[in-house]
Formats: structure tokens, C-alpha cells, sequence
């Protein structure tokens, strides 16, 4: 898995096209959505995440509520995102992953929202810019290496 954490003033998106050919279902309200003050995680799920995707979760899960005290954001912008990685995890994987961290990050308090997945997406961001507003985390599970 890897994630690009940037703290954001806001991310807005709007879905444009679909990307596969059986995207997420989503409803009208889905296909837009904005959150101000904002913790946007962009992330990549990956094939070695596939032999354990719990585990994978658990670990993400770590590390954005580090940063998201760091930064003091308690609002998480979970945002699927294929182009941080060249070994992607199949679509029906990553989208449980990416939905059972969204769970998760709820459970532990945060304010959520998740990008709709398998779509082309129109995104603005405001990156707030300061020495911790940009950074990047590698999650693989226990006996895996990064490559
Ligand atoms: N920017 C637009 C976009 O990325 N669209 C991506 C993601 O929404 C999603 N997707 C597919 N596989 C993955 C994966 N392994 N990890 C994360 N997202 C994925 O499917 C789209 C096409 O790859």
C-alpha cells in the first residue's frame, strides 16, 4: 500500500467517467463531495497487500491517525488512487481495503469521507503547505518487502 498524506485547506471532487467497467455503484450525491480542513490520503493498494489485507488495514490505520495527530485534522479524506504504485492490487480487493479503512478511521473517531472507486475524478486541492503538510507512508504486510 502506498499513501500520499497531504493536509489540505479542502479537496473537492467531482466523478467525471468510469475507469473500469464495473466501478463502485454510487448514489447522485456521490458524485461530488468536499471536505474543508481536511487530512487527504491518496492511496494505492498493492498485489503483496492481497495476502493479508486485514493486517494491511490495521497498519494504514496506524499510521494516518500518527499524522492526523500530528497535523491536528480529525476530518479524513480517504481517495482511492492507482498511479502511486506499478503493482496494483485487483480492483475487488482494493476496494475492501480501502472501505474497511474508511470504517475504521470512523470507529476511531474521525470524520470520513471516501472517493468514489473505479472512476476518472476532477479533484482541487489546497495543500496548506506546511514542513508536515506533504508526506508519504509504505505499508506491506509482516514478510513482505518493499520493492
Ligand atoms: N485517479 C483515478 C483513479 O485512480 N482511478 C482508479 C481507482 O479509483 C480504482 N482503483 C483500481 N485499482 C486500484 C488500486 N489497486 N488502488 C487504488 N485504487 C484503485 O479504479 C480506478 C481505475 O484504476
Amino acid at each position: 500500500m502506498r499513501m500520499l498524506l497531504i493536509h489540505s485547506d479542502y479537496l473537492e471532487y467531482e466523478v467525471k467517467d468510469r475507469a473500469l467497467k464495473n466501478p463502485e455503484p454510487i448514489s447522485e450525491e456521490q458524485k461530488k463531495g468536499r471536505l474543508d480542513e481536511v487530512l487527504a490520503v491518496f492511496m494505492s493498494v498493492e498485489k503483496a497487500d492481497e495476502t493479508n489485507p486485514d493486517e494491511v488495514v490495521e497498519k494504514a490505520v496506524i499510521e494516518i491517525k500518527d499524522v492526523a495527530s500530528q497535523v491536528k485534522a480529525d476530518r479524513i479524506f480517504v481517495y482511492p488512487f492507482a498511479h502511486l504504485s506499478s503493482e496494483l492490487a485487483k480492483p475487488d480487493v482494493a476496494l475492501k481495503v480501502l472501505q474497511r479503512i474508511e470504517e475504521r478511521l470512523r470507529q476511531e473517531g474521525f470524520e470520513v469521507k471516501r472517493a468514489p472507486f473505479g472512476y476518472y475524478k476532477a479533484f482541487r486541492l489546497s495543500c496548506k503547505g506546511h514542513p508536515l503538510a506533504e508526506l508519504s507512508r509504505t505499508i506491506v504486510p509482516s514478510g513482505e518487502t518493499v520493492s
